[in-house]
């Protein structure tokens, strides 16, 4: 069953067209991946499915058509481009302040996931004295503590070591096999090859099916 629908989705920004007629159909409880070069236009088309960015054309989500204007247009869990942390919590203030957000989460959920990618080490640590790949761990942990039935990452083994890794694509068919759909627009080759289940390819803005 298609979960998520783009029909001819195109955006121009200051006079340059940067996606093209954009169509892809993803049905519930894949693992899509979007593979393409810097620029190629996967984090805008991330974007467009997020409502994050209008867009000409149409998106839909669980047969509901995408607008911007809505506060939230899709729940999602969500890692796009640089993690948005707060650099003076530590990073469990960081999960605790989203799980205010939403009232399912439970503590013991943040505990798991701070412990899972090593970071329960660090009670006391602020955000900002964090490396980049702690940060990027922090950022992939906000984007599953929802349990969310979609999970969107935008390049989640930036910063990471093999290890982290390894956990990360653990983690992945965990949540798969209870039912989460992802979208993970990644050009790190060998980590779409262990996870997709369809593999989309991205260029000069616009999707056509890898084979
Ligand atoms: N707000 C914007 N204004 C102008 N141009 C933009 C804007 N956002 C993206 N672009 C351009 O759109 C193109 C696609 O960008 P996008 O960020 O989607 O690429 P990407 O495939 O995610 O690249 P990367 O692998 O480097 O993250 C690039 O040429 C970029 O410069």
């Amino acid at each position: 069953m298609t979960f998520i629908e783009l029909h001819q989705v195109a955006k121009v920004i200051k006079h340059r067209q940067l996606l093209h007629q954009v169509n892809a159909k993803i049905d519930r409880g894949n693992i899509a991946t979007l593979e393409g070069i810097n620029g190629s236009g996967k984090t805008l088309i991330l974007k467009a499915l997020l409502g994050l960015i209008s867009v000409t054309g149409n998106v839909t989500v669980a047969g509901k058509t995408v607008r911007t204007q809505d506060a939230y247009p899709i729940k999602a869990g969500i890692l796009i481009e640089n993690p948005s942390l707060i650099e003076d919590f530590t990073a469990a203030k960081n999960l605790e302040l989203l799980a205010r957000l939403d009232p399912n989460i439970q503590s013991s959920q943040i505990q798991d996931l701070l412990t899972y990618f090593d970071l329960a080490r660090f009670p006391k640590q602020k955000v900002r004295k964090f490396s980049l790949g702690m940060k990027q761990k922090l950022g992939i942990a906000e984007a599953f503590l929802g349990g969310y039935p979609l999970i969107v990452l935008d390049e989640p083994t930036n910063a990471l070591d093999h290890d982290a890794i390894g956990k990360l694509v653990q983690l992945i068919h965990d949540y798969h096999a209870k039912g989460a759909t992802f979208i993970i627009a990644s050009h790190d080759h060998d980590f779409v090859e262990e996870v997709a289940t369809q593999k989309l390819l991205v260029k000069e803005g616009t999707i056509s099916d890898a084979h």
